[in-house]
């Protein structure tokens, strides 16, 4: 069933009806346009009504079938596309509604993006038009099997052959492996595949090559190419869809122009020249995902919170001492202050994951004109987001599971394959622990710049302000006053920049520099989060500074905002309290008024889970059902599970029967 469809029985109905905003303008604050609303909602129900893209059935599926399973319905996919003269917006959410991990999401997402920003224009030209129109199919094989996080210490070696203008490829041992790649198991024919360049006998780090790895005729390894898939993963059905890889040369030859060489190049002679840009460019396509991985962190907390939201407002338990009917679950203050805090960061990290796309395309033009200045601030901004956001997602889908109660473990409720699909997010694209100690180093850089008097720019501009915010003292003296976008802000700044400061501190008091950063690296770690949830803060508040059409919609919007601020400030009280940002009653405040703003949120929060404008087949789950039927549905799915083919199950002759009549025969003795 979808949402609103004509004819049904809407459970939730009286939820509904306490909303206190326009529901259709909060979809378009949400989706960012009109537009993006139609296109996205035409995509979802086009996925939704085609049966090559069901998925209720997928947990159950062994891994042959379902990776099977994957093919088929991305080569249904491309077909539709085709067929339907998709634009590149319509195919992508085309794409993402069939929400099936596939090797199309690393052609697309990693394949097609590091030619784009690693090839010269000729190797586009070349390139580009066959993964375009899927006559190759291309992986990012960057990892090794001995190192992941460390790309400079990866140890495939492309050599420069003169006599034969060729690179030799080759995996000199066991570690140097690729291991990991989406898309390289069984389904690649190309990939883009790091190692480390030597030429005249001297090695030059690491470079991109476009390599040929399955025949175009038949799908074999070409020779000297060993290949094959690394093997179950977490979870069922989840990210088992995907063939991550593993891959070995011995020795394979490619041409020389098949080196991406929009960076550096290798002449037919064998010379090393690298162009006058920052080597870090190399990481550009990392950059890229992680970008686009905040956006999909909202969308993945949005799934769960939408489904434990609509559960908890269908779900009872429980009732008045005085008899009467039972309670929904979602009037409970502690499930609301579990579950609101999450439907709140759900739509902290669409708006940040929307400024952040408008910040990696406005650095990509910089770029082009050769300005470098904002490389800094994109690293650090798209590695600090992606860690943040894909962390507390993870965290919130297993809270989301935790407040459906025991039916949240059920596969049925999609809360368990959403969170091992979405757990690996922590991992991929730079776990978040280096990634965090990246922004660390950058903000560390940054504190000791101050002294000299080199203002930091963009999103560390506040840190300029070190005279104010290392002395400011936190104006608050009711609970309301917590609604004050600049307190709000203040607090968040002083804290970051204190933290960020009396870390500094304490790494100049090691012996050396390097000693400083390795002992004190937790607190790196705190430094970093520290700074950017002021990011998403700041820009949630920016957000709701803006104009935004609907009756009720920007003060729902301003109410998430707060909650999203004061839940941190609740959560990270130690932080400020140490950094004397606030005092312990200004904390104790900030906690009172947190409680109000879930008292507001409460009659509104099964609209603003609608706002997401998921479809039930999107959503996958019993539980989110947007008519919040549950119980029929829950109780049907069960009889699907294979399990229940027969009364009787497979074994009973062999392991159930002979126990049973033993039993009978010792009860007799
Ligand atoms: C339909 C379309 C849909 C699209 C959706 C996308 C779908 C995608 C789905 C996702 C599927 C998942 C697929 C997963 C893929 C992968 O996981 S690919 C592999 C990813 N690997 C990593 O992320 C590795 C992480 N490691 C690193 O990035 C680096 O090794 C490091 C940790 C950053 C360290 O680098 P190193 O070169 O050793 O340098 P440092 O000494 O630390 O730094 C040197 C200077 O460089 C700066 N810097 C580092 N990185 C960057 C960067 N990316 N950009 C710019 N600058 C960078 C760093 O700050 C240092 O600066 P200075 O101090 O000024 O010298
Ligand atoms: C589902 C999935 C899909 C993937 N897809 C691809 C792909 O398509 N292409 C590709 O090339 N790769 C891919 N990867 C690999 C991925 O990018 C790496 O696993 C990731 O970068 C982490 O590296 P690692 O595995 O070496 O972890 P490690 O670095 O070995 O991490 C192990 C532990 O060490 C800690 N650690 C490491 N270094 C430091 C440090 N300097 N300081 C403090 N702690 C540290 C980490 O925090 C972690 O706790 C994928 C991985 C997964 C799980």
């Amino acid at each position: 069933m979808e949402a609103g469809g004509a004819g049904e029985v809407d459970h939730l109905a009286g939820e509904r009806a306490t909303a206190q905003f326009d529901v259709d303008h909060m979809k378009v604050a949400w989706a960012g346009s009109r537009h993006a609303v139609d296109v996205a909602d035409r995509m979802a129900r086009l996925v939704a009504s085609d049966p090559v893209f069901r998925k209720d059935n997928r947990t159950m599926l062994p891994r042959k079938e379902l990776f099977k399973d994957t093919l088929r319905k991305a080569a249904h996919a491309w077909k539709r596309i085709v067929e339907l003269r998709l634009t590149e917006e319509e195919a992508n959410l085309l794409r993402l509604y069939v929400d099936q991990p596939g090797y199309v999401d690393l052609h697309w997402g990693m394949f097609v993006p590091a030619i784009k920003g690693q090839g010269t224009e000729e190797q586009q030209k070349k390139w580009l038009p066959l993964a375009y129109k899927f006559q190759i199919i291309g992986c990012y094989a960057q990892t090794e099997l001995g190192h992941g996080s460390n790309v400079q210490g990866l140890e495939t070696t492309a050599t420069f052959d003169p006599k034969t203008d060729e690179f030799v490829m080759h995996s000199p041992t066991l570690t140097s492996s690729k291991w990991w790649p989406g898309g390289l198991g069984k389904a690649s024919t190309h990939a883009v595949v790091y190692a480390r360049l030597i030429t005249e006998g001297k090695d030059y780090g690491i470079h991109g090559f476009i390599v040929q790895l399955r025949s175009l005729e038949d799908h074999s390894p070409l020779p000297g190419v060993t290949l094959g898939d690394i093997g179950g993963k977490f979870g069922s059905g989840a990210y088992n869809s995907m063939d991550n890889g593993v891959l070995r040369f011995d020795h394979v030859r490619i041409p020389r122009d098949q080196m991406l060489m929009r960076l550096s190049q290798v002449t037919k002679e064998g010379k090393y020249v690298h162009s006058n840009v920052p080597k870090q460019l190399l990481y550009g396509t990392m950059v890229f995902v992680r970008q686009t991985i905040v956006a999909d962190a909202s969308k993945a907390l949005s799934r769960a919170t939408c489904i434990a939201v609509r559960y908890s407002a269908m779900r009872k338990q429980f009732g008045p001492q005085t008899g009467g009917p039972e309670t929904q679950v979602l009037n409970y203050k502690t499930q609301q202050s579990r579950l609101f805090p999450l439907l709140a960061s759900a739509y902290a990290f669409r708006f940040v994951g929307e400024w952040l796309k408008w910040l990696y395309t406005d650095v990509t033009h910089k770029l082009e004109a050769k300005d470098f200045s904002t490389l800094q601030e994109a690293h650090a901004c798209t590695a600090g987001l992606k860690a943040v956001t894909t962390s507390a997602t993870a965290d919130g889908i297993e809270e989301c599971r935790k407040l459906c109660g025991g039916h949240g473990y059920l596969n049925s409720s999609g809360l368990p394959e959403l969170f091992a699909t979405y757990v690996p997010a922590c991992t991929y694209e730079g776990d978040n622990v280096v990634l965090l100690l990246q922004v660390a180093r950058i903000l560390m850089k940054t504190v000791s710049q101050l002294a000299s008097g080199k203002q930091p720019v963009g999103t560390m501009a506040y840190m300029g302000n070190v005279q104010y915010l290392m002395q400011c003292k936190c104006g608050v003296n009711t609970a309301e006053d917590w609604l004050s976008p600049a307190a709000i802000r203040e607090v968040f700044e002083a804290r970051a920049l204190r933290m960020a400061v009396n870390c500094a501190q304490n790494i100049n008091r090691a012996p050396s520099q390097e000693e400083g950063l390795y002992e004190l690296s937790p607190d790196l770690l705190e430094v970093a989060v520290a700074h950017i949830q002021l990011i998403i803060v700041t820009k949630f508040i920016e957000k709701v500074e803006q104009d935004i059409p609907g009756e009720g919609v920007k003060e729902q919007l301003r109410n998430l905002c707060n909650v999203y601020a004061l839940y941190l400030v609740h959560k990270h009280l130690g932080d400020f309290l140490s950094t004397g940002c606030m005092t312990a009653r200004q904390g104790a405040l900030a906690n009172q008024q947190l409680g109000k703003l879930y008292a507001q949120l409460r009659p509104n929060a099964v609209a603003l889970v609608d706002a997401f404008n998921y479809t039930d087949h999107y959503l996958g789950s019993v539980l989110g059902r947007y008519d919040g039927n549950v119980y029929p549905a829950l109780y049907d799915e069960a009889w699907k599970d294979p399990l229940n083919d027969s009364p009787v199950p497979d074994g009973y002759r062999e392991h159930l029967r002979p126990l049973l009549k033993q039993q009978l025969k010792l009860s007799r003795l």
